[in-house]
């Protein structure tokens, strides 16, 4: 046969099966959302740009639970801050709503091939042999690495402050914070003292403390776009491409992962023979290595899945905990009535302490401090450092709704079928403002709302306290526990020792979106900044 008619034949074939496609394709047009701001971004410029929150607020305003929004290149996207479709994707659906592996590539730049990386089995494998380290009794049991820490700032300021005019001083906190939660994560996860708050940073903070910022800060058109469309190309050769690419921030990286790679692999090589000595400790990575020595073959980690999990606990277990007492701090200096109220409760807690002749806090005496936990949940709730969290729909699959919508064509409908490979932008951000959930005054900042909290919640969505912070399902934060303990110990430590107030540059600070959301004063390029006016608190 000539190869001519095959041609027109074959180009017939193509436009029939792409006709046939659209026609039988599950089209998310009827789903009202906001009209793209261009071509080539869609709606995510906008989205993954702006102060966190803004688009997120103005979208739930407008259309609810669930829009209909554009990527690059008119891409259908979702986004959804629904309870019960949050419910559903992160819970019910499991496994059918995987990470995206354009996503999944951007987490290897910071934590290699760990927990927050891998998928489907990996996923489970990885995280049955990670669970025993964060139970509640492992998580309790760092309570007073958590005090130690914080008393450590006590010490440094209170030396600061003590030469200063009036003992007050204006301290970039989340500097300092980032030093202390530092210091944390090395000795409770790794029973090693980074003494970053001695040194005022080191090299562990160095190739950490600005690695966000300047990595994911102030996102460029061309990486918006990149970032979105690189899901046609194939994950190794996306994380090939990544490995080797010159940028801003990539500096950083490769610093970050030479750095915690040569770390990482002197502290499992000490593990390691510490257990074969019978001298294993109950850090958290002792307790990973044990796991993972008594485990068969088939269910055990490499070599290099051991390096990623400490990479991935080094980010995810000093990053989010001090952006939480950053912001905390930040809103209490707002509020000096929630702050004094706060004060008064604890150095209550510590009278009671004393007179029982104890000096330092447990777990136990938390629950004679029901402020301090309201107003935890407040700030959680509030300022969630992980403000969105991104999946894509694994297979055709249907999302029921809490609150039915009104689709374009008028139907009401209280569930949406979701098209295979839709990749969805699940709003933490808006999820922890839904009025429907936390009420009228969803907006302020009232820890009031945790004391007299109503017992039942219609959906349940989350680890913690119905809060989305931490996301939910299996893919969980698995620190959760580890996190509320510590942001406690700090805040009773912080308060009771020291006033936080306003300053003018403070008041100029805005959420800016860096993968998690830092505090800003002019430019990213300063990097994060919380500048407080820090004075030694007075006793009664
Ligand atoms: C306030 C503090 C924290 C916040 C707000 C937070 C938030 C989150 C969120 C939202 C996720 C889910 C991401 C997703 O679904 O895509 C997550 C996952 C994770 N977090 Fe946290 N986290 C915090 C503290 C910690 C700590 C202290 C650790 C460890 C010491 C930790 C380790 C992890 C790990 C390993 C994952 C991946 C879990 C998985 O995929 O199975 N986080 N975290």
């Amino acid at each position: 046969m000539s190869p001519l008619p095959i041609a027109p034949l074959l180009a017939g074939i193509v436009v029939l099966y792409l006709v046939y496609k659209r026609i039988t394709r599950i089209s998310l047009d009827d789903i009202p959302g906001p009209k793209a701001d261009s071509f080539w971004l869609g709606n995510v410029g906008k989205l993954y740009r702006s102060v966190v929150g803004t688009v997120d607020f103005k979208w739930q305003e407008e259309f609810g639970g669930i829009a209909h929004i554009k990527g690059p290149l008119g891409q259908d996207m979702l986004w959804i801050c629904d309870p019960k479709a949050l419910q559903f994707i992160y819970h019910t659906a499991g496994y059918n709503f995987p990470k995206a592996p354009e996503r999944r590539a951007l987490s290897v730049l910071t934590t290699d091939h760990g927990l927050v990386f891998v998928d489907g089995d990996d996923h489970k494998r990885q995280r049955k042999v990670m669970l025993p380290a964060f139970g509640t009794p492992e998580s309790k049991a760092l309570f007073p690495i958590f005090s130690r820490c914080a008393a450590k700032i006590t010490t440094k300021w209170k030396d600061m402050l003590f030469d200063a005019p009036g003992q007050t001083s204006i301290f970039n906190v989340t500097n300092w914070l980032s030093f202390a939660t530092m210091d944390a994560i090395g000795e409770a996860a790794f029973d090693h003292n980074f003494g970053s708050i001695d040194n005022q940073g080191g090299e562990m903070v160095r190739v950490y403390q600005t690695l966000l910022v300047s990595t994911f800060g102030k996102l460029s058109d061309g990486k918006v776009f990149f970032m979105n469309m690189s899901r046609f190309i194939p994950l190794p050769l996306l994380e090939l491409f990544y490995a080797y690419m010159p940028g801003i921030g990539m500096d950083l990286v490769k610093q970050n992962r030479a750095t915690s790679h040569a770390f990482a692999r002197e502290m499992i090589r000490n593990k390691s023979e510490a257990l074969t000595d019978g001298k294993g400790s109950h850090d958290i990575m002792s307790i990973l290595v044990k796991a993972n020595h008594s485990e068969n073959e088939k269910t055990k980690l490499s070599e290099f899945e051991m390096i990623s999990q400490m990479r991935t606990l080094l980010l995810a277990g000093h990053e989010t905990t001090s952006t939480t007492l950053t912001w905390g701090l930040w809103e209490l200096a707002k509020h000096p009535e929630i702050q004094t109220r706060l004060r008064k409760e604890i150095h209550a807690a510590e009278a009671v302490l004393q007179s029982k002749g104890r000096t330092q806090f447990t777990v136990n005496d938390l629950d004679s401090m029901p402020y301090v936990q309201a107003c935890m949940k407040e700030i959680m709730r509030y300022h969630p450092p992980v403000f969105h969290t991104q999946r894509r729909a694994g297979k055709d699959i249907m999302v029921p709704l809490s609150t039915p919508i009104t689709t374009k064509s008028g139907k009401v409908i209280q569930e949406v079928l979701v098209p295979k490979e839709t990749r969805v932008v699940l709003s933490v951000a808006a999820y922890n403002r839904d009025k429907s959930i936390w009420g009228e005054d969803a907006h302020e900042f009232n820890p009031d709302r945790w004391l007299n909290k109503p017992d039942k919640r219609e959906t349940s969505v989350g680890v913690y306290s119905n809060l989305l912070t931490f996301s939910g399902g299996v893919r969980g934060c698995i620190g959760w526990r580890f996190a509320i303990y510590e942001v406690q110990a700090f805040m009773i430590e912080l308060i009771s020792n020291f006033e936080f107030s306003m300053t003018d540059e403070a008041k100029k600070i805005r959420r800016e979106a860096c993968l998690v959301m830092a505090p800003v004063v002019n430019d990213v390029s300063e990097g994060a900044q919380m500048p407080l006016r820090v004075s030694v608190a007075q006793r009664e």
